[in-house]
């Protein structure tokens, strides 16, 4: 882990037409720091994480990936990021160890087939390897996208919903494969997930987002001791509360 932060987000804001999805978002992620991003439908986590990762063309705000300001070496920055999510596809024709050893050599890997076969051990997937992309399930799918985003070691991870699709066993295997990755290769985490369970067990840190805007941001045992809450579950159900009545509470510690 380097003092160089993983993601630095400044004054962010993207219209689509006449919605704001995204309202003035300051976000930060350190290196090696697991951060989860959190909110209802809508409220802007996917065109946080797309504008980061140069997918959506923000109309504000300043992106530091990885030191990189994303408008002058985005190339450079994204090299070293890994994305994943449970919405992108895969292609039929080509067997799960192919894809995965072509990626690995676009990642400029020395030897792509072992590292390919690395990534499929590392989230207890191995049995994957020879089936085609047109046979996996959807849950699969998700699975050998996630290999596919940290076969490179990525300085910094973006996962959007990685688990949404997954059964609870292989959602276990997919959380416990990425902890160990981060704590043994100080990677980064920008998690977005309905899922407060896996929030609770993913991050240190949990961004809350409303109607585009940050409503809390800091450690979720100081948020829920701020707001009386036990569980992020809880949490979560009294910032929307507060939200939707209009009193967004500033329980969130500096990021
Ligand atoms: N390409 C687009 N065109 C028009 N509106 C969009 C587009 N993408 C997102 N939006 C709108 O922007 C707002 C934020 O959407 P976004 O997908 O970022 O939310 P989200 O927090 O990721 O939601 P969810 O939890 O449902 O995935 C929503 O009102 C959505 O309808």
């Amino acid at each position: 882990m380097t003092d160089e932060m993983a993601l630095r987000v400044r004054g962010l804001r993207k219209r689509f037409r006449q919605v704001t999805a995204v309202d003035g978002v300051d976000l930060s992620v350190a290196a090696g720091e697991r951060v989860a991003l959190v909110g209802p439908n809508g409220a802007g986590k996917t065109t946080t994480l797309m504008s980061c990762l140069g997918a959506v063309a923000p109309d504000a705000g300043t992106i530091e990936l990885l030191g990189q300001h994303t408008r002058r070496a985005r190339r450079a920055a994204l090299a070293r990021v890994g994305f994943a999510s449970g919405y992108l596809p895969l292609p039929p024709h080509l067997r799960v160890l192919e894809f995965l050893t072509l990626y690995a050599r676009l990642y400029g890997a020395a030897n792509p087939g072992e590292q390919a076969r690395a990534g499929l051990r590392q989230f207890d997937m191995d049995g994957l390897a020879d089936r085609w992309g047109s046979d996996l399930s959807s849950g699969q799918r998700t699975v050998i996208g996630v290999v596919k985003a940290t076969m490179h070691a990525p300085a910094l991870l973006v996962l959007d919903e990685p688990t949404a699709s997954l059964d609870p066993d292989v959602a276990l295997r997919v959380r416990t494969g990425l902890l160990g990755m981060c704590r043994e290769q100080g990677t980064a985490l920008l998690i977005t997930s309905h899922n407060m369970v896996e929030v609770e067990r993913m991050a240190q840190r949990v961004i809350f987002l409303a109607a585009g805007r940050v409503l809390v941001d800091g450690p979720l045992a100081a948020i829920a001791a701020q707001l009386g809450q036990s569980s992020l579950e809880d949490v979560y159900l009294r910032l929307q509360e507060a939200n939707a009545g209009g009193k967004a509470t500033n329980a969130g510690a500096a990021s």
